[in-house]
């Protein structure tokens, strides 16, 4: 027992356990030190000087003025010491003077004759005394005579000087002059096609103001996305002037046989050259076709309206164009450009004018109306876009972009960003202000939107409530170029044309939704820094008589700047990196958005891809899909599964149906849906 060796296992060294490394705690420790470590070294000083009867603090104020003497050439006083944070000065932000417009000043599109002074319907001149309109404008002074000898015209002058009218109160006064009394129930006198839904009610509201005081005439639209039994109802009961879209006026003229149209002796086309590009050209015909069925076509006097048109309005078969059958009312270059007397052109069967050609659009832009443009880099779209709107406080503006998609996305960031600083994050000290300032919002403006694929109901709602918005921040709405025709938003002063346009044309009529009516606007086309768009901006300024000037797009971020230091004491280098990410940060919450955002930007080259002016190859697109947000640059992304999921079924369904939907006409859509609807169906609307 003696021998029983007891092992006892001592351990030569327990294994520490390393605890996890607290770098902030670490950090905070060596300051400490640091600080100590000054201490000392004052402590020090004021022990040397033997200053012992003075108070702590004040020992503590001299010694830091003596330490300072001796670094700064002892000549300036110290200051109390401050951590060197503070001591960071930042230079001060210079406010920017963007370019501003004096919305009372007037320019010369009215005329010094008064509706008084006509010879038209005395009810038609009270209608238009209580609707304030007491000054024609040139084109009314020019067109009211000729549409009152019933002889076919064209009218053609800059976008807001008050066509609409120029042809409603002549027409309206010849209805009321009529030897036998016109009633509602003897159907429908004049017909006005409008290639849009929003630009056939703006007509309704122009005839129902000019025939405010006539009773017996009766206004009614017809378009596309309303109750088509509700419009059935309406004309049985009969509407003497009807307004509306081509799709629309067709199906009533072919399946409502209350519909009285036999004394149709008025057709008015509005935007006709827009009805074209729209392809309703199909539908006019047909919509002719039925109609010389029953009345005659030749006999009837045509108008036709638009700021702009070329040779394609001659295709239009049964309306017979030529400058034979035509009265011609515009103004001419020479007008606008002020180097002739001659300011409108009036062709007779023996002028010869150019009317059609492409000799005169200069004419189309109004002279109140100041144009801009800026070049961006592909990284800057969004961040441009953000900086932008907050200049616009208290201002109305319209922002053009090419695509539905887009617009859902901007309008979206517009009501969800909200104001962070993304550089902040890692300062705890501050936690409760910064939760204070998350809960502003970024945009403070009333936020609208308006593109074709909204409900109907919604898109008209959209457009009264921004017409009528007098918000004290301003007001935004973001549109696709559906807005860009007729449409009168009479208090819009700024326009930003965000996505390249189309045209010249595509310009001229998004531009135009401001300086109208003697009103002065500012418009702003943002475009890509290459050679494309210098070309393009060429190409437009060839057919402008006013220039068509630069703003740095940098002007734009430095006020934002201006305002971050101004209002959120933030100095901020680049204003533009602070914007992308502060949207990015907000993107990345929630795969929906990311979801949206992808397919803005999808869309969004989609779009620019069918552009004739520009290529989407000279395009960086690894910096451009930073400016819609994403995650990453889009070439890393598609390695992405889920990416791969979510593209797939953006590219196979939705947008296959899109492009399917682009490529059909209007005409074979109409055609679907009325083959459709079975005979049962449409007797029963006809006798609801
Ligand atoms: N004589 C007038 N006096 C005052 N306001 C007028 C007069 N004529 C028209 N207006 C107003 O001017 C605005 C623009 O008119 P309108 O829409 O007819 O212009 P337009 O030339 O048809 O523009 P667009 O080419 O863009 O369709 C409307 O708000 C209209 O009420």
């Amino acid at each position: 027992m003696d021998d029983i060796q007891v092992k006892v296992f001592i351990p030569e060294k327990s294994k520490a356990v390393v605890p996890k490394r607290d770098r902030k705690l670490e950090h905070q420790q060596r300051k400490l030190k640091q600080e100590q470590k000054k201490q000392k070294y004052f402590d020090k000083i004021h022990a040397n000087r033997q200053t012992d009867q003075q108070p702590q603090h004040q020992i503590e104020n001299k010694d830091a003025q003596q330490i300072n003497q001796t670094n700064d050439n002892k000549s300036q006083q110290r200051k109390p010491r401050v951590p060197m944070k503070q001591l960071v000065i930042h230079q001060k932000p210079q406010s920017v003077t963007l370019p501003s417009i004096n919305v009372e000043q007037e320019g010369e599109v009215f005329t010094e004759q008064y509706f008084e002074d006509l010879q038209i319907h005395p009810n038609v001149k009270l209608g238009l005394k209580s609707s304030e309109y007491v000054k024609m404008t040139k084109i009314q002074q020019l067109a009211i005579p000729i549409v009152d000898t019933k002889a076919n015209t064209f009218i053609k002058s800059e976008t807001g000087s008050g066509k609409t009218l120029a042809y409603m109160v002549p027409l309206i006064s010849h209805l009321m002059n009529a030897e036998v009394r016109i009633t509602r129930e003897q159907g429908t006198y004049i017909l006005i096609v409008c290639p849009t839904r929003e630009l056939s009610l703006q007509c309704v509201d122009a005839a129902l103001k000019v025939g405010k005081k006539c009773p017996n005439i009766v206004v009614g639209a017809l378009v596309g996305g309303e109750n088509a039994n509700h419009e059935k109802a309406r004309l049985r009961k009969g509407v003497t002037i009807v307004v509306g879209t081509p799709g629309r006026i067709l199906y009533h003229i072919q399946n409502t046989q209350s519909f009285k149209f036999l004394n149709i002796n008025t057709l008015v086309f509005e935007e006709c050259d827009r009805i074209l590009d729209m392809g309703f050209q199909k539908d006019i015909e047909q919509l002719i076709q039925l109609l010389s069925d029953k009345i005659d076509i030749p006999s009837c006097q045509k108008i036709m309206v638009s700021a702009h048109v070329n040779q394609n309005i001659c295709q239009i078969k049964g309306l017979e164009i030529t400058p034979k059958n035509y009265k011609f009312v515009g103004f001419s270059k020479e007008f606008i450009k002020g180097t002739k007397n001659k300011d409108i052109q009036i062709n007779d069967e023996n002028q010869q004018c150019d009317w059609l050609g492409e000799g005169d659009p200069t004419w189309q832009i109004p002279s109140t109306l100041k144009q801009y443009y800026t070049l961006i880099q592909e990284h800057q779209k969004l961040a441009f876009l953000f900086a932008y709107i907050r200049t616009q406080i208290g201002k109305k503006t319209i922002i053009f972009v090419s695509t539905c998609d887009e617009v859902e996305f901007y309008s979206f960031l517009f009501q969800q960003v909200q104001f962070s600083n993304p550089f902040k994050k890692e300062e705890q000290q501050h936690v409760e202000e910064e939760e204070e300032e998350k809960k502003q919002a970024f945009i403070t403006q009333e936020v609208y939107k308006l593109h074709g694929n909204i409900e109907q109901q919604q898109r008209s709602k959209t457009y009264f409530n921004f017409k009528k918005s007098k918000h004290q921040e301003g007001c935004v709405l973001i549109s696709t170029s559906v807005a860009s025709r007729g449409l009168d938003f009479p208090d819009v002063t700024n326009i930003l044309v965000f996505d390249p346009p189309d045209s010249y044309d595509d310009y001229v009529n998004k531009v135009g939704r401001t300086a109208r009516i003697n009103k002065n606007g500012i418009s702003l086309m943002v475009l890509f820094e290459n050679l494309e768009s210098q070309q393009f901006i060429e190409e437009i300024q060839s057919h402008l008589a006013a220039p068509l000037n630069l703003i740095e797009s940098a002007e734009y971020f430095k006020a934002f700047q201006y305002y971050l230091f101004e209002t959120k004491k933030i100095h901020d280098k680049m204003p533009d990196k602070f914007l992308a990410l502060m949207i990015k940060q907000l993107i990345k919450q929630d795969k929906d958005y990311q979801l949206q955002s992808r397919r803005a930007y999808v869309s969004f080259l989609r779009a620019y891809g069918r552009l004739k002016s520009f290529k989407i190859k000279t395009l960086n697109l690894h910096n451009l899909s930073k400016s819609f947000a994403l995650e990453k640059a889009f070439s890393e992304d598609t390695k992405d599964e889920r990416y791969q999921k979510d593209l797939k079924f953006i590219n196979r369904e939705k947008f296959r149906q899109r492009e399917d939907q682009a490529n059909e006409t209007r005409w074979d859509r109409e055609r679907k849906k009325r083959r459709v609807m079975s005979q049962a169906e449409l007797s029963k609307m006809e006798f609801m």
